[in-house]
């Protein structure tokens, strides 16, 4: 306990291994008697951090089933896993809720004490020896705060031995009754200890440093007044010693700290049981991110519709442009436009949600829920299969619409070209999102690189005339291997009618030296999309996984 800024946070995170890389601690730290590091931690540990983040579209025994897969060991079955659940729910007052979706800030779902108790849930799962709460009652009415503190008093004190939990929480200021259910405390200032030992001794050694807690007074607030400066200088009904630091460290008997607790308490495990293997992890979290994604249905639907529009929009101002001289000047405008409209959609969706899934990721590793390649490699997978549909429908409308060569091998072709074009676009966002970490970022360098890609798309400028200190720009657009692949597709074989026009030119294959798409045939234009888009997710994986913070 201590003021806003005492360091509570700092101290929860260094006991349980969660403090940055940049911040140095000094000194040694045991459990039970034994130096411990942070892998041995996770198997035996919990933390709650004091910001809730969870997946708003799952139902709270979704999110604990899911859980529990992923965290429990291999070698639990079903049965075992719904007991586990359905035990963590009726522990964690959870059982009326079951069925009511977490919810997010636009879409109610359960209460803050809710998903409080939620989250601790979710660490109780693999059944903790010890569990670390930072804050746990920020941001709920005293009733729900007391309620919730309740509840862990009775799992701190275990109805039975083996579900026992060691408890360190931080508090800001509890409200008596709250206080009256810690059985230890620790006192911190400017990132010091004033008070470390039982609750009950801390008001013995105010009183004799002289601070008796007055008659009808909190003694959490009395605690925090004493070693408080009031911001104006004076304080209501006490004022605040310079020195009262000194008397209250001073005056507290010796800190007897037993480091062979474990002689009499439960020891570390050595052995834990493995979790579930690599292409189960990945299973599971293709089951998670497809249910997500069939709440968020109504999303893909807009998607899906505004392909419809845009289809029929793009079809009827080009439409059946036929095969006349007229038609020179409209096929390359609306083939250009066909491959710069591909996966906005999907990159924009992208570039809003993967920043914050990615914050709940990096959680979920933490506490070594998964692996980031399972989580990278599902959430490649779903991401693809629920924008397919988005090119397909897309092609299908505008290719005939248009009145493009109307020959099986030019209409797939076409329609390939239109999907990894999506997926492109789409993994090009995944990149931008991943390497600049939040959503403003993110949502800044996107423009930016859509822009460079439609400039250098082979439309604007022919590939052959663009300045050579640009040709890295050049080969890095999507768009211009795209537009190149399907300008191949549609003018090789492609028959002009004359429409009485002396001098003209009746096979489309003539276009091509001149438009300068010569320089790279078809089945390179897919290759170097499909090394595109292997590379832009390589990265963003690599992002994923090492950019931690
Ligand atoms: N022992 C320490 N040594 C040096 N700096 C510290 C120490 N403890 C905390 N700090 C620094 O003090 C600042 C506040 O710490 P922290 O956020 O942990 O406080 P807090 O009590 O959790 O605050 P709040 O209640 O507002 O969340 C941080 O910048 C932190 O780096």
């Amino acid at each position: 306990m201590g003021p806003s800024g005492s360091g509570k946070s700092t101290l929860l995170n260094t006991l349980a291994c969660r403090l940055d890389v940049n911040t140095k601690v000094t000194g040694e730290m045991r459990l039970n008697g034994t130096p411990y590091d942070n892998a041995e931690l996770k198997r035996i540990a919990g933390y709650v951090m004091q910001d809730d983040m969870l997946n708003g579209q799952l139902t709270v025994e979704e999110t604990l089933h899911y859980t529990a897969e992923l965290r429990l060991p291999r070698a639990f079955n079903a049965k075992q896993r719904n007991e586990r659940v359905n035990d963590v729910m009726k522990d964690m007052g959870l059982t009326h809720v079951k069925g009511v979706i977490v919810g997010t800030p636009l879409k109610k779902g359960i209460s803050g004490g809710e998903r409080k108790r939620l989250c601790v849930g979710m660490q109780l799962l693999s059944r903790p020896q010890l569990l670390f709460l930072d804050e746990p009652t920020s941001g709920l009415d005293s009733v729900t705060a007391l309620d919730l503190l309740k509840t862990f008093h009775v799992l701190a004190h275990g109805k039975s031995q083996e579900k026992a939990v060691t408890i360190v929480c931080s508090i800001h200021q509890p409200q008596s009754k709250i206080f009256g259910l810690f059985d230890s405390l620790i006192l911190l200032k400017n990132g010091n200890i004033l008070y470390q030992g039982p609750r009950k001794q801390a008001m013995e050694v105010y009183k004799h440093a002289g601070y008796a807690c007055p008659m009808y007074t909190n003694p959490a607030d009395h605690l925090l007044d004493v070693v408080t400066p009031s911001k104006g200088g004076v304080s209501d009904e006490l004022e605040y010693k310079e020195d009262s630091d000194l008397k209250i460290v001073q005056g507290q008997p010796p800190i007897n700290i037993d480091l062979n607790l474990g002689v009499t308490k439960r020891l570390l495990q050595n052995k834990v049981a493995p979790g579930p293997s690599w292409p189960r992890q990945v299973g599971i979290l293709l089951r998670r991110t497809f249910q997500e994604q069939y709440r968020k249905k109504k999303i893909l639907l807009a998607s899906l519709l505004q392909t419809v529009i845009m289809a029929v929009l793009v079809g009827t101002v080009f439409l059946q442009i036929g095969t006349g001289q007229k038609s020179i000047i409209r096929r390359q405008p609306v083939l250009f436009f066909c491959a710069v409209n591909q996966g906005i959609f999907g990159a924009l969706t992208v570039i809003n949600t993967f920043p914050v899934e990615r914050a709940l990721t990096l959680r979920e590793r933490a506490s070594g829920t998964y692996l980031a390649s399972a989580y990278f490699v599902s959430k490649i997978i779903v991401e693809t299969l629920v924008q397919l549909p988005v090119p397909i429908l897309f092609s299908i409308s505008v290719y005939f619409l248009i009145g493009l060569q109307p020959l099986p091998g030019n209409f797939f072709l076409f329609l390939l070209f239109m999907v990894l074009c999506s997926m492109a676009a789409t993994s090009l966002a995944l990149m931008i999102s991943a390497l600049c970490k939040t959503t403003d970022l993110s949502v800044a360098v996107l423009p930016m690189a859509l822009e460079v890609s439609r400039l250098f798309g082979g439309f604007f400028l022919s590939p052959a005339n663009s300045p050579k200190y640009f040709s890295w720009l050049d080969a890095l657009s999507y768009v211009k291997y795209t537009y190149i692949g399907i300008s191949l597709n549609e003018l090789t074989g492609l028959q002009l009618s004359c429409d009485n026009v002396t001098n003209c030119e009746t096979d489309g294959q003539a276009f091509i030296k001149p438009y300068g798409f010569d320089y790279i045939p078809i089945g390179g234009c897919v290759g170097a999309l499909l090394a595109y888009i292997i590379v832009c997710r390589i990265i963003a994986f690599l992002g994923v996984r090492f950019l931690k913070h």
